[in-house]
């Protein structure tokens, strides 16, 4: 092993001593500096794998001011120090570290932190380098399909989506020609859905006629390389360029990125990303792009080729418009809150490769929906889907249940049987709650996870399988780490690539979409018409805090739906700001599974009433299912489901 590091301590002593550890495992101690300075002259000379870091330091700088060098040098490091104050902890977990170690620390924690740190730093880099080379190649195939310029952005977009978020996205020639607007674009309204925007398109937005568009483009200025522009508070102030600030308006934009690709016969051609939230666009951005420059120059030429050899022709953008494009290359996954489609774009990013993710929400964020939605765009979408929940398999089971068990293993193994792993083999494994795995099967997991095999119970040889592991918690992962619940490891391992979906309560716009997504399904389900949902159910929808998120909303129109007549709009049954009071006076309001029950109790009681009134008669006119507007079958399945009995009624 010859991977390099350096140890930046000021006490000699100690700095000796982790030289000695270090170096009895295998990597190579290519110096100690007692100080920032020391450091960064030795870091001109021979770039090191990974840095030991004190925080407190001789000289001038500190760890900690070392650390953002290094961060921008892309070189992994580690804190070890002996202050561990929040004030300190605040400031080095800014700065990204791979690891801290509070001192006095055990020299096989180091060993441990250390090797995590080092796979954790490969993997990302490989990572990072697969999907920027992946990127390429899509890029350079787009054309194969399709000639239709409008479709052929389309797909760039949708491409370059992942690694630049942006809700607008513009090419057009530059310098403006004052009276033409030869821009176009898309907008994007959903997570796969974008909207064809050119110069028809923009005058009908923003209302303005073609002349006043046109004197807006004769203030516009010209970008000579690849710039951020925010809306006049950072670095360079918009100076008054009229375009930008017309679609900053419109549109509710906050910054933009361009960048300007120049043709071999020297047409100028400038792609704007624009995007709604601040501070989003960084030099990596600009790095990415200016690494992607040739790519995209190709492209362009490519597609100009194809249609007109005149950039600044209108008819290079006028071919024939269908105005919303939506290509949803994934069904059922509703809302387009920023927050939900940035960790969209995050699963789009990931899902081609077999790096394991680590999906972080509350209950009924739509966790599991996710994680089928990664398997879906991943080369392994053939391949099967097996979903664990590690929280409903008995302890005694576990093992045998993901990892097979051979035949007489244990009393009751009557046949060999394979397990969850094997099951998923060439596909997903989706680990739901992983949290709550115990202990003892976190280090047997962990084997999998750096071996690729398994252990069939009661066997002896390991059966190699090839499972890509998505997992998901609604825990506090760290904080379990903390308490000694969670292997630190293990927890490095699953967390290559964490994605967080937002609570409802944080997207709130989202709820209308959702709302009428699930009346249509459960409308269709029960064969009712479907009237709409009454303006007040969705104002106190809008108000209440959705503790069981999705999931919750999903029950609640359900049950309004049930529970509707066929021919007046959607009401809520219960008011969702005050907790109804518990029907059989024992439940109290605190999880999930008491809003699921109080609204089973509501749902009961409401039947219960109904099958009093035609005295306990089902079918037939004026017959219950009539009353409720349901299939006689469907409530049949409610009575046995709610348990509802003869005396009952
Ligand atoms: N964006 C969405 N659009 C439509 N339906 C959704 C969306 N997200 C989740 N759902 C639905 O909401 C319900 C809860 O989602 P899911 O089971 O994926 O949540 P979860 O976070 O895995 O929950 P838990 O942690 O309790 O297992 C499911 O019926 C799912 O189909």
């Amino acid at each position: 092993m010859n991977t390099k590091i350096l140890i930046v301590e000021d006490e000699f002593i100690v700095a000796n001593t982790l030289r000695l550890a270090v170096e009895k495992t295998g990597y190579n101690v290519t110096g100690i500096a007692a100080s920032a300075e020391e450091a960064a002259a030795h870091l001109q000379n021979q770039k090191p794998d990974l840095v030991l870091l004190d925080i407190r330091l001789e000289g001038k700088g500190s760890g900690i001011d070392l650390a953002r060098k290094l961060k921008t040098e892309n070189i992994p490091f580690i804190y070890l120090s002996a202050n561990s104050s929040q004030k300190i902890l605040e400031e080095a977990k800014a700065t990204e570290p791979y690891g801290f170690l509070v001192k006095p620390f055990r020299e096989r924690d180091l060993l441990v932190t250390l090797d995590i740190a080092l796979y954790r730093h490969r993997h990302s880099l490989e990572t990072k380098l697969r999907q920027e080379e992946f990127l390429q190649k899509q890029l350079t195939e787009i054309g194969i399909e399709t000639s239709d310029t409008k479709q052929q952005l389309l797909q760039i977009a949708r491409l370059l989506q992942p690694y630049i978020p942006f809700d607008l996205i513009l090419w057009g020639p530059r310098p403006l020609a004052a009276a033409q607007f030869n821009d176009m674009g898309y907008l994007r309204i959903g997570f796969d859905e974008y909207q064809f925007i050119s110069e028809k398109e923009l005058t009908t937005i923003t209302g303005l006629n073609k002349d006043a568009l046109a004197s807006a483009l004769k203030n516009s200025h010209t970008d000579v390389e690849a710039t951020i522009h925010r809306d006049g508070t950072t670095k360079q102030k918009l100076t008054a360029p009229a375009l930008p600030q017309l679609l900053f308006g419109s549109f509710t934009l906050q910054e933009y990125l361009v960048v300007p690709v120049a043709f071999s016969n020297g047409t100028p051609l400038h792609i704007f990303f624009y995007s709604r939230q601040r501070s989003i666009y960084t030099e990596k951005h600009l790095a990415l792009l200016n690494r992607l420059k040739i790519c995209l120059t190709a492209i362009a030429e490519k597609m100009i080729g194809q249609v007109t050899p005149q950039m600044s022709q209108p008819a290079y953008f006028n071919k024939e418009h269908n105005n919303a494009v939506n290509h949803s290359g994934f069904q059922g996954i509703i809302g387009n809150h920023p927050l939900l489609l940035a960790a969209l774009d995050l699963t789009a990013q990931v899902a081609p490769y077999n790096t394991s993710v680590l999906i972080l929400g509350e209950s009924g964020t739509g966790k599991e929906k996710v994680a089928q939605h990664i398997h879906a765009l991943s080369q392994r979408t053939n391949g099967p889907f097996v979903k664990v929940n590690c929280a409903a398999i008995p302890a005694t089971l576990m093992e045998s249940d993901l990892f097979g068990h051979e035949k007489g293993a244990f009393t009751g193994a009557f046949e060999k049987r394979k397990g969850r792993f094997e099951q998923a083999d060439g596909g997903t494994i989706f680990l739901d709650e992983v949290g709550e795995l115990p202990l003892d099967m976190q280090v047997k997991l962990l084997r999998v996870l750096q071996e690729k095999e398994i252990l069939y119970v009661g066997g002896d040889s390991p059966v190699k399988v090839n499972v890509r592991i998505i997992a998901a918690t609604n825990r506090n992962l760290e904080k379990e780490v903390a308490a000694g619940n969670f292997r630190l490891d293990l927890y490095y391992r699953l967390n290559v690539f964490p994605i967080t979906l937002p609570a409802l309560r944080e997207r709130k716009s989202d709820i209308e979409a959702l709302a009428l997504f699930f009346a249509n399904r459960f409308c269709k389900e029960f064969n009712k018409p479907f009237t709409g949902i009454s303006a007040a159910m969705m104002e106190e929808m809008y108000a209440y805090n959705w503790p069981g998120n999705i999931r919750e909303l999903e029950n609640i129109m359900e049950q309004s739906v049930i529970l509707n007549d066929g021919m007046s709009k959607l009401e809520l049954r219960r008011s969702l700001t005050v907790a109804a009071p518990p029907l059989s006076g024992h439940v109290s309001i605190e999880t999930l599974s008491d809003v699921k029950l109080i609204q089973q109790e509501t749902e009961r009681a409401y039947i219960i009433s109904i099958l009093k009134k035609t005295n306990g008669r089902i079918r037939g006119a004026n017959g219950a299912a009539e009353l409720l507007n349901i299939k006689p079958t469907t409530l049949e399945a409610k009575i046995a489901k709610l348990n509802i009995k003869k005396q009952d009624l």
